[in-house]
């Protein structure tokens, strides 16, 4: 398939040439300056081939009512919805990059926080390459369950190795920067305890939301690139597997590309 096929309808502020820097380097603990050398040779060649077909497999994980389902609303729509809907077992988006002229595909699961759906969500959780464990920042209990939901999470797919994002949403809230930086700092330490990367974002202003999930893209990418380069018995870098589809897709319009079937309910 020509390159183009896969590139149409890409928006232009999903099409990257330079490495997204994390949100401050003492919240990162993968804080690479920019793609490697050998990931942008892997790039110019697959530009004049066939390219393979990268996909991200992404779980967002946390506590009921934190903002999850808004975040992937707000990356893959551009919308925002201030009537809470609660997800059912699991919702399913993917959103298209380009990265060095490259298509990549973020899968993105969200899971649901109730703990009734817990055993569903769970089943989504093998094979990903990143955990996205979301947390109210108005409500630090919510941050303390968010570790919670990093450990359970690591208990399917730690032979998976994912990278671990820790995001503060609802950021627009926190009126008074004092306790913004308070919080922000409590939730770096947590981040550090989980070797997670830090992000404060605000899904109803998108602040930081396209910024975020560019830098997962980014880090994403040159990994998928580097494992594709490296035999695995003679690489030492985090590496990530290849992911399943677990549902069947059904064709969508818009920029999202497919849509599992998805059941809401309103409480
Ligand atoms: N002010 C503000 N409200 C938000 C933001 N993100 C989400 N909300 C609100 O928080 C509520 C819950 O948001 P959801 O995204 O549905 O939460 P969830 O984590 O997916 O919840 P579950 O599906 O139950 O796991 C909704 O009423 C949203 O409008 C935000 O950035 N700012």
């Amino acid at each position: 398939m020509p390159i183009a096929n896969l590139t149409n309808g890409i928006p232009s502020d999903q099409r990257i040439d330079q490495f997204i820097p994390p949100y401050g380097y003492l919240s990162s603990i993968d804080a690479f300056p920019n793609f490697d050398e050998s990931v942008i040779n892997y790039s110019t060649n697959q530009r004049s081939q066939k390219p393979s077909n990268l996909i991200c497999k992404i779980v967002l994980v946390g506590d009921v009512a934190v903002g999850k389902s808004c975040l992937a609303t707000r990356l893959c729509h551009n919308t925002f919805d201030r009537n809470y809907k609660a997800t059912i077992g699991v919702d399913f988006e993917v959103e298209k990059f380009l990265i060095l002229g490259v298509p990549m595909s973020l899968q993105i699961w969200d899971t649901a926080g109730q703990e009734r759906f817990k055993c569903i969500a769970a089943a989504y959780y093998r094979g990903a390459h990143a955990i996205i464990a979301v947390f109210d920042m108005n409500d630090l209990d919510t941050l303390k369950s968010a570790e919670r939901w990093v450990n359970e999470a690591l208990q399917t797919t730690a032979n998976d190795n994912p990278l671990i994002y820790l995001v503060g949403s609802k950021r627009d809230l926190l009126t008074d920067e004092r306790t913004c930086v308070k919080i922000e700092q409590t939730a770096r330490v947590t981040a550090k305890r989980l070797n997670a990367e830090f992000w404060s974002v605000s899904s109803l202003t998108g602040q930081r939301v396209q910024e975020f999930f560019k830098r997962i893209a980014c880090v994403s990418y040159q990994m998928l690139v580097k494992q594709q380069l490296t035999p695995l018995s003679t690489s030492n870098e985090r590496v990530m597997p290849k992911t399943q589809l677990a549902v069947s897709l059904t064709p969508m319009n818009g920029k999202t590309e497919f849509q599992a079937t998805i059941k809401r309910e309103l409480l």
